[in-house]
């Protein structure tokens, strides 16, 4: 396969013409069991995606602009976020604006206090020239003990290559980085795309937001690979909300190897 699987192009080619847009396209994705776990026991990190779905996964990579996780995930997994499942083929620097053969998504890391691991995967590709820069959207603290250790780390994970984008909200009275302002900044910074990929938190945010809010819901197009295992009851999910939504209407189902894809949007 050369190019995107036309289940993908059906659903996210609509994200070629940005007229209007306040914030960017939101992909929400991730893979699950049976049973709706996207993780072991104690948050282990499970292979749950086949083949041929995680290329799938590469390809839906490839067509957005940013990709977004938690710190958690981040921690967790040491993810690479890239696209190396893909067929090799000759960088196109035109195409893609930069020396690699695929686009490749910018990761965008919600990482509050500023946790991120100095050493990690992404930082390493970035360094070699087999990544993007990672940003990492976090808060400044007002306390002057508190900001004396953030802006040491924030030193260093600049020197380790990170771009660090503070936001501007008031950090006390909220739990989370507030996801419209993640978005609007992001939008700013000329991220039109953006395919949020997890953990469980971050799942849980978008989802919310889209289940209690549908009229404003920061979501697109949702695309989950259900695997054909059960994890068992100490795996961690991502607990959707107390009610169903009817924000997300079913696009369209596709079977990719043994794993079935599910693909919704917002009208
Ligand atoms: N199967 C799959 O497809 C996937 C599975 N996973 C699994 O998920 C697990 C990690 O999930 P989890 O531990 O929940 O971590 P997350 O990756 O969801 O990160 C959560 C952290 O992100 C920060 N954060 C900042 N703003 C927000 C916000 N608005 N909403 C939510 N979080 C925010 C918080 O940390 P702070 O306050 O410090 O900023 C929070 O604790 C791992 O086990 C990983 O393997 C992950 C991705 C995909
Ligand atoms: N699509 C998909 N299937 C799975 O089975 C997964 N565990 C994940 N996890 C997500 O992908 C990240 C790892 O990416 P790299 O392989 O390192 O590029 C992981 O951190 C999760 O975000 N996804």
């Amino acid at each position: 396969m050369t190019s995107p699987p036309a289940f993908l192009s059906s659903l996210l080619d609509r994200y070629k013409s940005p007229a209007g847009q306040s914030r960017p396209f939101v992909t929400l994705t991730f893979a699950q069991s049976l049973d709706a776990k996207i993780a072991g026991r104690g948050g282990k990190q499970l292979i749950l995606s086949g083949r041929e779905s995680m290329v799938m996964t590469h390809w839906m990579r490839t067509m957005h602009d940013g990709i977004l996780i938690g710190i958690g995930t981040a921690l967790n997994d040491d993810p690479q976020l890239n696209t190396r499942y893909l067929p090799p083929r000759d960088p196109d620097p035109s195409v893609n604006g930069h020396n690699h053969s695929y686009n490749l998504p910018r990761p965008i890391i919600l990482d509050t206090k500023l946790r991120f691991d100095p050493h990690c995967k992404l930082l390493k590709n970035y360094t070699e020239d087999k990544g993007r820069r990672p940003w990492l959207i976090c808060a400044e603290p007002l306390e002057s003990k508190e900001k004396k250790e953030w802006m040491i780390r924030r030193n260093t994970l600049e020197k380790a290559g990170a771009r660090v984008v503070p936001l501007e909200y008031d950090y006390d009275t909220q739990e989370y980085l507030p996801i419209p302002l993640v978005l609007q900044t992001i939008h700013r910074l000329g991220i039109l795309s953006v395919m949020v990929e997890g953990g469980a938190q971050v799942i849980r945010s978008f989802l919310l937001q889209t289940v209690a809010q549908p009229a404003s819901s920061l979501v697109d197009t949702v695309i989950i690979t259900v695997a054909p295992i059960f994890v068992g009851e100490d795996g961690v999910s991502y607990n959707a909300g107390s009610g169903p939504s009817s924000a997300l209407k079913h696009a369209s189902t596709a079977m990719f190897g043994q794993d079935t894809v599910v693909g919704l949007f917002l009208p």
